[in-house]
């Protein structure tokens, strides 16, 4: 890293990308504010289709922030405000008549701490889909179940006790449920927010190889703490710092040779 150049300092917000690839998700002049707090400013940003885009940066950058617009979840928060425009295919995900369920359907979510149901492993990925509808019959429910846990590499640890309660699970194995449980209702997205902060190296490692393998079906965009787990597991990066979108790049040149020096900054440990 000492042999980086010397960088100019780019503009306050990120110019419109001139994405060579078909964006699965598209985010224009993002705002967000908490109350008075102006967290996300002026955020444009490209997110390719079956890959995986880390959002990294210090503490209190917006990256989670950013993150809970792709799914609404900010719209939990009463005192969040989203403004600008946020599209996955072309569809406006904060269109008035957009019906949230449905999305959060499309954008899964996995978080930092494991959060299963206190139900039986079985219960955990069967609850989206029957919800959501999208079996007929217990036999076509068993099998999306096999699917969903073979698709997150948990079904050979649990095929066997299928009806024990998914608390009962290891911390990575609980995190690999979750995933299963969004995998399960067919989504297009998966947002990971810190997915590996409370597991150990091991789990961690597992995780890290199942999002390698999901991205080949699902858009994946995780934000982490960890430059090592982002240089491994993504194929873009995305650098925030004070809620703006500072530089965002194939991973390889963001982490080798950044264009901003408030990315270089962070990535060679100056701050944060
Ligand atoms: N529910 C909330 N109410 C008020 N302010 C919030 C809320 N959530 C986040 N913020 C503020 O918005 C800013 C961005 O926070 P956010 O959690 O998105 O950052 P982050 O980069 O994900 O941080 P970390 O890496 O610590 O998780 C911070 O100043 C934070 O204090």
């Amino acid at each position: 890293m000492n042999s980086l150049p010397t960088f100019e300092t780019t503009a306050a917000t990120t110019a419109v990308p001139t994405a060579a690839v078909h964006p699965k998700i598209t985010g224009r002049n993002v705002n967000v504010f908490y109350g008075e707090k102006h967290a996300i400013k002026d955020v444009n940003v490209d997110i390719p289709e079956r890959s995986v885009m880390a959002f990294i940066g210090p503490s209190g950058c917006g990256k989670s922030t950013f993150l809970r617009c792709i799914n609404r979840m900010n719209d939990t928060i009463p005192i969040c405000r989203v403004t600008g425009d946020i599209r996955i295919d072309e569809l406006d995900i904060y269109d008035r008549n957009l019906d949230v369920v449905q999305l959060r359907a499309r954008v899964g979510m996995v978080f930092q701490k494991p959060n299963p149901f206190p139900k039986s492993i079985y219960e955990n990925v069967a609850y989206g889909p029957r919800i959501h509808g999208l079996v007929k019959s217990k036999t076509d429910l068993d099998e999306v179940v096999e699917t969903a846990l073979k698709k997150a590499s948990l079904w050979n640890e649990v095929k066997d006790r299928l009806q024990e309660s998914g608390t009962g699970l290891s911390g990575g194995q609980q995190q690999r449920l979750c995933i299963a449980r969004a995998i399960a209702v067919s989504p297009e997205v998966i947002l990971m927010d810190e997915p590996c902060s409370a597991l150990d190296p091991i789990a961690t490692a597992k995780i890290e190889e199942l999002i390698d393998e999901l991205k080949q079906n699902f858009t994946i965009v995780i934000v982490t703490h960890s430059m090592q787990q982002a240089a491994r597991v993504s194929q873009r990066t995305a650098f925030f710092h004070l809620g703006i979108l500072v530089e965002e790049g194939a991973t390889d040149q963001i982490f080798t040779n950044p264009v901003d020096t408030r990315t270089r900054d962070y990535i060679t440990g100056r701050f944060g």
